[in-house]
């Protein structure tokens, strides 16, 4: 077990500038240690002597590493940490021959310290007051590591986010936070679009849509195509009209429309737009049913037809049952009397 823990504590001397000393003092304290000396020894004894035997220790395990400053890194370590990390750098002595784990450890935390570590060791022994070893306080390696460490990393991770979104949104990078978790394209609205709103569709609109589907299965050979081929044909279109052929267009009054209902044997007429259509022949056609297409027959159906399906064309899906055009009562023409 003690052969363990000196293994652990020998790493920590390089660690520690990277790393907050307090772990370091969690680490668990050699019973051996306390048993022959006290805490005031340990603390003011280990510091010295044994991080430099660390020192040496790791000297060695990097050997493999040309890094000479790495030496000095340690000593300035162990001196401000006197007092805190002491147990630890005492555990070292006792430890020397556990090496695999103190090895394998210090090369991968070592390298990227040391690298570091004399510009650190150059630029912050002039601040320091005097000493040789200008680093021994704990406030000024904990500085200079935290101003090492810090900056490298960050910047370039973070500033490449806000830049990508940027590129697909144009406002400005005062926000970068909140977009930079948004890399996924947001969706294409309306720029006065709320976002609380649901985005436009083919269902908004009017609010007759709305309600439940009234519309009927039409029977064989009654498709809105099958209307469609009917009326283009020329011979056939000329029957659509319900007149004797070559009649022309009627000045029709609304006595005349009130007859044409449907019933009796005498087509339906109705009025969309101030013009007359003859939907006799529409009926089986109609989408919606006969009875709701009767429901416009005799009368003025353009308010009626509006409130249904204000969308559909009627005038090129009627042209061929066009009978005239809705005047007043006084301004029916003789031909109208004539077919009366
Ligand atoms: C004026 C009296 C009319 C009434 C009361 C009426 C009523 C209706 C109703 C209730 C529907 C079913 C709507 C649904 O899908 O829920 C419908 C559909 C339809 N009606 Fe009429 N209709 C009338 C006149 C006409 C006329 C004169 C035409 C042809 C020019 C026509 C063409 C259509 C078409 C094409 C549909 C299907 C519309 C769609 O699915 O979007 N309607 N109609």
């Amino acid at each position: 077990r003690q052969d363990w823990f000196p293994s652990i504590f020998r790493s920590l001397p390089p660690r520690l500038p990277i790393e907050p000393p307090p772990q370091n003092r969690e680490t668990p304290e050699d019973d051996a240690h306390l048993d022959r000396r006290s805490d005031s020894d340990v603390a003011s004894v280990a510091r010295d002597e044994p991080k430099h035997e660390s020192a040496a220790a790791s000297g060695r395990a990097l050997g493999e590493i040309p890094l000479s400053p790495l030496p000095r890194v340690v000593q300035r370590e162990a001196e401000p940490d006197t007092g805190l990390n002491s147990p630890s750098a005492h555990s070292t002595s006792d430890g020397q021959t556990t090496p695999k784990a103190s090895a394998t450890v210090l090369e991968s935390s070592v390298p990227a310290f040391a690298l570091s570590a004399p510009e650190d060791a150059s630029s912050a022994a002039p601040k320091a007051k005097n000493s040789s070893a200008p680093t021994l306080s704990p406030s000024s390696s904990s500085s200079s590591s935290s101003s090492l460490m810090p900056p490298p990393p960050r910047p370039p991770t973070l500033r490449p986010l806000p830049s990508a979104s940027q590129a697909s949104s144009t406002s400005s990078s005062l926000a970068p936070a909140p977009r930079a978790r948004n890399n996924l394209p947001l969706p294409s609205r309306a720029p006065g679009c709320s976002t609380l709103a649901p985005p436009p569709t083919h269902s908004s609109k009017p609010s007759a849509r709305a309600r439940p589907s009234r519309a009927v299965a039409l029977s064989p050979g009654h498709s809105p195509l099958d209307w469609a081929r009917l009326t283009g044909d020329p011979r056939g279109a000329e029957r659509l009209r319900g007149l004797p052929p070559g009649t022309p267009y009627l000045r029709v009054t609304p006595r005349m429309l009130r007859r044409q209902t449907g019933r009796r044997g005498r087509d339906a007429w109705t009025v969309l737009g101030g013009r007359v259509y003859n939907i006799s022949p529409y009926l089986p056609f109609h989408p919606g049913g006969e009875a709701e297409l009767l429901r416009g027959a005799g009368r003025d159906g353009t308010r009626l037809f509006g409130e249904v399906h204000p969308w559909v064309n009627y005038e090129g899906m009627l042209a061929a049952c066009l009978v005239g055009i809705y005047v007043a009562e006084e301004e029916g023409g003789e031909d109208m009397e004539a077919m009366n």
